[in-house]
């Protein structure tokens, strides 16, 4: 298996592109199912994952032809839905969280669907009863008696009918699958607590190009009127804005010069504001992030004195996926600050690997972490460490480069499912970073 050695210290200077979203690209995709014509996707990245479900997709037979560097043209004219049933799919579903969402579009255009327990990074429980009770509530049954590893949902022959749902949780995949099955359910569907994410909104507006008629988009209560048939589209996917975050840390601990470029500002949500309460100079120059060198950051308090706090919370409040880069941010800031990750349960477990580097870190139970930062004072000190998952493996790549001496990382798997040729990338901007 692949590993990153990394020689940190050195400040990096530079421009950077982000990559494609890609939580919104994993969406993007499998709403091609939804109609038999031919639907173009512009600014896809080249990452694991994504790849992957390109690959599903082929297998499952949509016709796909690449037009350029992250630019693809998929038709889902002529299917092979046996492969659903069959054991590749089985091995090849269960490796992502995305493919998940195949099941909406399949269930609302052929009446059923199947999925293995899907993939993804192993974080804590995952569960998917809002995808289920979703599907439920338009009128789909478990095909067979659900096993822990495989599942089948079908609807009978009049098909899926719209209805008015309230969600348990505000779930990001679970409201992509529910309206992907409601945009093709007849009548009308209400959906309350839905996740209001930029991916999904994305989503909405592709598939109300093609078609369909969503409204309240951006909002947590969405009207979906269902429609007959869905056409064709051209979609271009945002800019990855955990990416954007992960840049931002990294030029802070590094304190390197960087510019982001076409960050799409106006749906970065609270992100920008999150990084400058750790004290992190950013600046809106056009679409782009600038983030001078600096030799200190210093964690802001709340009003009444008290020690900051950063959580995540369902959009537009701040996303658990930035938390890890924070997290190690945290370390290098004059100040302190009590990370609170409340959705995932073992999201924080990677900051041992931290504290081997020499970061202060009182871990107080699986969802909180206090960190007391050393203000550039002492260096992290290079390690050899495995990457646990997507983001806790950037923010250790992120460690590794303000550190001092050398560190190995082991399993860059799991930052390569998210990260577009992050090393290339990187070598760019001045990173002493090697792929052996
Ligand atoms: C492929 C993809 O798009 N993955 C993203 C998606 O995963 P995914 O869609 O799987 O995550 P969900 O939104 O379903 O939920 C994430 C976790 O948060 C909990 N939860 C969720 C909503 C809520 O109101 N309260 C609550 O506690 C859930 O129980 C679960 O443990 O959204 C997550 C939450 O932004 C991100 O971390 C993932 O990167
Ligand atoms: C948790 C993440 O991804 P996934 O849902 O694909 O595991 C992530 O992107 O941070």
């Amino acid at each position: 298996m692949a590993t990153f050695q990394i020689k940190g210290g050195k400040p990096l200077k530079g421009e950077i592109t982000p990559q494609g979203a890609k939580n919104e690209v994993l969406q993007i995709l499998c709403a091609v199912l939804l109609t038999n014509e031919q639907v173009r996707i512009k600014n896809i990245p080249d990452i694991r994952d994504v790849n992957r479900l390109i690959e599903i997709l082929g297998d499952l037979g949509v016709k796909t032809q690449k037009n350029g560097k992250g630019d693809f043209t998929f038709q889902a004219d002529d299917l092979r839905l046996d492969y659903l049933r069959g054991k590749q799919f089985r091995k090849d579903g269960a490796a992502l969280r995305g493919s998940i969402m195949l099941m909406g579009p399949l269930l609302a255009r052929f009446g059923e669907a199947f999925m293995p327990k899907p993939g993804g990074d192993k974080i804590g429980r995952r569960r998917l009863d809002t995808h289920f009770e979703g599907f439920f509530a338009l009128g789909a049954k478990y095909r067979f008696n659900p096993d822990e590893d495989f599942y089948g949902v079908e609807v009978d022959e009049n098909g899926l009918q719209g209805s008015y749902m309230l969600l348990e949780e505000a779930s990001v995949t679970g409201t992509a699958n529910i309206i992907m099955a409601a945009v093709l359910a007849k009548g009308t569907t209400t959906v309350y607590n839905a996740a209001c994410e930029p991916y999904i909104q994305q989503l909405c507006k592709m598939l109300n190009r093609m078609g369909a008629k969503i409204s309240g988009i951006s909002s947590n209560l969405l009207t979906i009127e269902g429609v007959e048939v869905l056409g064709g589209t051209e979609h271009t996917c945002l800019p990855d804005m955990i990416e954007i975050g992960s840049w931002i840390g990294l030029a802070a601990m590094t304190k390197s010069e960087l510019t982001i470029k076409n960050v799409s500002w106006e749906n970065l949500g609270v992100i920008p504001d999150v990084f400058k309460k750790l004290g992190i100079k950013l600046e809106r120059r056009d679409d782009d992030i600038y983030i001078p060198a600096q030799e200190n950051y210093e964690i802001e308090r709340f009003i009444d004195g008290s020690i900051l706090t950063i959580s995540d919370a369902p959009w537009p409040g701040f996303t658990p996926d930035l938390l890890s880069i924070i997290l190690v941010i945290a370390t290098q800031a004059k100040g302190s600050v009590l990370v609170h990750q409340k959705m995932f349960e073992s999201r924080l477990f990677f900051v041992d690997k931290l504290i081997e580097m020499g970061a202060q870190i009182i871990l107080c139970d699986p969802h909180r972490a206090t960190v007391i930062g050393l203000n550039h004072e002492t260096p992290l000190k290079g390690a050899e460490l495995t990457s646990p998952d997507i983001r806790a493996g950037m923010s250790l790549l992120i460690a590794a480069l303000s550190a001092k001496g050398e560190t190995i990382i082991h399993n860059i798997d799991q930052i390569d499912r998210g990260y577009e040729d992050i090393d290339t990338r990187l070598r760019a901007i001045g990173a002493d970073i090697i792929r052996a």
